[in-house]
């Protein structure tokens, strides 16, 4: 297939105006050229021949359709506007292309320009700005989303990506062992970031790569691609969201990293879900398939200790004069709102994994703003229980080899690391006790979730309830901050152990630096 997406400038055959003929303006002996613009600041399209300057036609994409009236052959139905007004009539333009690959690349530039405009938010006629009203934008808050962009369209931030080995590493396996899933295919790369995923799938031997990115990155991955000439005439970057941007053809797989924090932090499953529904045949492989969050109830005597403490500067009853203690109890609660991001040692779980499985070859978009997990644990041991302690891992089911991802404790660190939520109450529990409660999650328009646990456990003939309410766009990233354990919490030791190990290999250069994202966390959540 033809790369002819990517360019603004087609060659057509020919075209002609439905109600007055055009032909005495156009020779026929020279190729007439359709170029897409904003010599305006509008997006637009403009008809012409090299010879016949100042000639040209000039469409307003904005105010403009096309449809397909034959493999080769498009109507173009665009609003005549005068000085800047509407007229209230439209013209309609007859195009011929060369071929119906033509034709296909010429409706996908033609959408994209479109749409790619309105994104960017570019004054329309009047002066306004778009209001585009697309399922991402009716969700979330446009500053959480120019936030989120914007962050995405830094290298630093997709190089943190992927210099996270264990995580890009395992996308190559998956998709190189699985080969076969993608020879002669037509895939999606569903938020493409630096083009990685697309150049995986062009190198597996993929007929064609749609990558499609939102953010300002979709420039760099156009560099980087064209910058492998064994695999970019397979792979067309089209710069917008997933759910705006058209396709020429449906996909036969898509491919995406969709995962943030807890799995569903950014909610962008939710896009990875809308592109299966857009892009995908019936039946298309999605990689990954599934994912699964596992849970289990933790004692950690320290990291309680060290969250409750945090809150002691607010106990001073002096501090220049001021008494700052009417917000102790503010200060308390606001730390324990933040769910924590370290690496921890297994051995603080004290009753086997629990986990919820989401298939994302089949849930539906809406099934993600809302998500609710009964809990139910036997506890191994007597101890305090201090929360709850969440990872998760996804699937590609490979019709060769099925891999998975992981980011267990335990497991070779990624930079999504492991999730904690700290209850400002801890439990009490005996060996072979029964925990319950309720991990919900209700989305939020910042692109996260809003947090509701709670863990009951009894006590002879008392009933203990701990509940707290946290936010996943908050979290305390703890993994950067070794601790020096007590040899009285013996098993903690070998939580900092492991970051200190981390911690070294890293200066000895022998492990990348992973830096937690958004996504993956840090940086954005504090923007
Ligand atoms: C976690 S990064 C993954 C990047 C790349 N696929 C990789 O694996 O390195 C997710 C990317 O998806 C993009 N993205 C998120 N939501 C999107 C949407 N609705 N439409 C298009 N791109 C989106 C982000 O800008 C970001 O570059």
């Amino acid at each position: 297939m033809e790369v002819t997406v990517k360019e603004n400038e087609f060659v057509v055959l020919s075209i002609s105006e439905v109600s007055s003929s055009l032909s005495t303006s156009f020779s026929k002996s020279e190729p007439v050229f359709a170029r897409f613009g904003s010599g305006s600041g509008a997006p637009e399209l403009r008809f012409g021949q090299e010879s016949q300057s100042g000639a040209d036609i000039v469409i307003n994409l904005r105010a403009s359709q096309l449809f397909r009236l034959g493999s080769a052959e498009s109507l173009c139905i665009s609003e005549v506007f005068e000085d800047n007004k509407e007229t209230g009539y439209s013209r309609g333009i007859s195009i011929q292309f060369k071929n119906e690959e033509e034709s296909r690349a010429f409706h996908c530039a033609f959408e994209q320009w479109k749409t790619e405009m309105v994104v960017q938010g570019s004054p329309l006629p009047n002066g306004a700005v778009s209001t585009s009203t697309s399922k991402f934008d009716e969700k979330i808050e446009a500053s959480s989303a120019k936030m989120y962009f914007h962050y995405y369209g830094q290298l630093l931030h997709q190089q943190n990506m992927l210099q996270d080995f264990v995580r890009t590493g395992t996308y190559y396996a998956a998709v190189i062992e699985n080969r076969a899933d993608f020879l002669g295919r037509v895939v999606v790369d569903v938020g493409a970031g630096s083009g990685i995923l697309s150049l995986f799938a062009a190198q597996a031997g993929a007929k064609h790569v749609y990558a499609i990115e939102a953010s300002e990155m979709a420039e760099y991955a156009k560099k980087l691609i064209a910058g492998n000439p064994l695999l970019n005439e397979r792979i067309t970057v089209i710069k917008g969201k997933v759910e705006e941007v058209e396709l020429p053809v449906k996909a036969d797989i898509l491919i995406s990293e969709p995962m943030g924090t807890l799995l569903v932090n950014e909610r962008m499953l939710e896009s990875y879900v809308i592109a299966r529904d857009r892009f995908l045949v019936p039946n298309g492989k999605m990689f990954p398939a599934v994912g699964r969050i596992h849970m289990a109830p933790f004692s950690d005597e320290y990291l309680y200790m060290e969250i409750a403490n945090k809150a002691i500067f607010w106990q001073q009853q002096s501090y220049f004069g001021v008494d700052l203690t009417p917000l102790q109890r503010s200060a308390y609660e606001g730390y324990f709102s933040q769910p924590v991001v370290d690496a921890f040692d297994p051995r603080l779980l004290v009753a086997p994994a629990i986990s919820h499985v989401i298939n994302f070859t089949s849930i539906k978009e809406e099934d993600l703003y809302e998500i609710e997990i009964p809990l139910k644990f036997a506890c191994s041991v007597s101890t305090r229980i201090h929360g709850l302690a969440c990872w998760f891992d996804v699937l590609f089911n490979g019709s060769t080899v099925p891999r998975w991802l992981t980011t267990a404790p335990g497991a070779p660190t990624t930079h999504w690391y492991q999730l904690r939520c700290v209850l400002s109450q801890p439990l009490y529990v005996m060996p072979g006790q029964e925990i319950t409660g309720h991990f919900r999650l209700v989305a939020h328009k910042a692109q996260s979730y809003t947090i509701y646990l709670t863990l009951s456990a009894t006590v002879g003939d008392m009933l203990q309830t701990s509940s707290g309410k946290l936010d996943l766009k908050e979290p305390y990233y703890r993994m950067s901050q070794p601790q020096a354990y007590s040899s009285a919490q013996e098993p903690n030791q070998l939580l900092q152990t492991q970051d200190v190990l981390t911690q070294s290999w890293v200066e000895d250069g022998l492990v990348p630096v992973q830096q937690p994202s958004p996504n993956h966390g840090a940086e954005l959540h504090s923007l």
